[in-house]
């Protein structure tokens, strides 16, 4: 990675201008700048906090985001996935992270279509006690995060990654169950190989036994020192975009029609790609879209705020070009304030660059079309949601009963 400190303390700031931005668009967010501003619920807060009348399970609330819950045995790498991912953190910094001892609630809102919140959980908790409602945790849950650290013995963690999975599984059977076998950096290919098999064949095979078969687990190899945690992280936020198909149809027809090999659709900020075209995805080109999204905003820290200081790193103007050695041409253009459109294609068809443009054009229209509906769509139910609980408050013969 190419980010500088004085550029990176530049995409802390510009990250809170975003989430501004988002509340506007009818979003609830929390400065998630530093550890001190985590929501951070006690054992006696939880039952009370994510119940209340906004919350993820109020069907007509305007606010809907998916649940990310991030669990796994203590020290297997959880707060450090989420650091790294959302907060810019070095990997080499979360050497000095504490153990986790509350759940850590974070909502993250970096862009139209990325929008959800993780709960980190401490991993010597025990979710399973009875004061914990953790029917009312698994209910609103989009995707589980099961960490599983590969350089430990992990017949622990299975067999609790097996107890989280049936429970969860018995509340809300729409969870995605994603599991990553962490920490894989210190392991050879051929040991991530085998180590992802005999993972997946105990797990599966304790399912099978319990009679679960139908739990479907993935698995994803990470590390928080390669791009792998992105990659993984992608995965499993793209399932929970319900836009994800139509995303997908949007870059298909772009690319057929521009001469184009390869096109991600990036969410700047985290570097997570929120859609790509129906070809199928190699690390090395998503390294170097993530490379490239590194180079663009530090080349425009230094070069591109002198005037304004106020100004952002990444705009409408924000663009690049950049020529690869195998006569591959990598293109990058805005096309929201937080999504970049970042392209493959060869030398000889970058020649029809202004056929691409006006592709391009229509694309991004299409983008914007795609994201006013589900504005819309909020607001809506924002609206219905607001006047639900006005109505709530009326006594039988029609008067405010708690006016302010
Ligand atoms: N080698 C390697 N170490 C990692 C990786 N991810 C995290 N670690 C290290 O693992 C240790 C524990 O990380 P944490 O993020 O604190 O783990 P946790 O799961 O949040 O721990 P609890 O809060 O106790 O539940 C830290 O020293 C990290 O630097 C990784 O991908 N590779």
């Amino acid at each position: 990675m190419t980010t500088s400190s004085s550029s990176s303390k530049v995409v802390s700031e510009y990250i809170e201008v975003e989430e501004e931005e988002t509340l506007s668009l009818g979003y609830c967010d929390d400065d998630d700048d530093d550890d001190d501003d985590f929501n951070t619920f006690t054992d006696g807060d939880l039952d009370c906090s994510c119940e209340g009348g906004g919350g993820f399970s109020d069907p007509l609330s305007g606010e809907v985001k998916p649940r990310i819950l991030l669990m796994g045995l203590r020290r297997s790498g959880k707060s450090s996935i989420q650091k790294v991912v959302f907060h810019k953190m070095s990997p080499n910094e979360t050497l000095f992270l504490e153990s986790t001892n509350k759940i850590c609630r974070e909502d993250v809102s970096n862009s139209s279509f990325v929008s959800f919140q993780i709960w980190d959980f401490p991993g010597q908790i025990d979710f399973f006690d009875p004061t914990f409602d953790y029917e009312m945790i698994f209910r609103g849950t989009g995707a589980l995060i099961f960490v599983i650290d590969s350089q430990d013995d992990y017949v622990e963690a299975l067999c609790r990654l097996h107890l989280t999975v049936t429970r969860a599984y018995k509340v809300n059977p729409d969870i995605n169950f994603e599991v990553f076998i962490h920490k894989v950096d210190g392991l050879s290919d051929d040991a991530k190989i085998e180590k992802q098999r005999d993972i997946h064949k105990r797990a599966n095979d304790d399912l099978a036994d319990a009679g679960l078969e139908r739990i479907h687990l993935c698995f994803y190899l990470t590390s928080i020192y390669d791009h792998s945690i992105f990659e993984a992280f992608s995965k499993v936020v793209q399932k929970l975009i319900p836009q994800l198909p139509t995303l997908e149809n949007l870059l298909n027809i772009f690319i057929s029609n521009s001469g184009i090999e390869k096109a991600f659709l990036f969410d700047v900020v985290s570097k997570i790609y929120i859609a790509t075209d129906s070809s199928p995805v190699d690390m090395q080109t998503y390294e170097l879209c993530c490379d490239m999204i590194d180079v663009v905003i530090d080349i425009s820290c230094i070069y591109g705020l002198t005037e304004v200081e106020t100004g952002q790193p990444y705009d409408k103007e924000s663009m690049a070009i950049i020529h690869l050695n195998n006569t591959t041409v990598m293109y990058l253009k805005e096309v929201t304030k937080f999504l970049a459109l970042v392209c493959f294609l060869r030398e000889e068809n970058f020649e029809r660059k202004g056929i691409i443009d006006y592709n391009f054009h229509c694309f991004k229209t299409a983008i914007q079309e795609v994201f006013d509906v589900r504005v819309q769509v909020q607001k809506n139910r924002k609206l219905l949601s607001q006047r639900r609980r006005s109505k709530q408050a009326l006594t039988p013969n029609g008067v405010l009963s708690n006016q302010r």
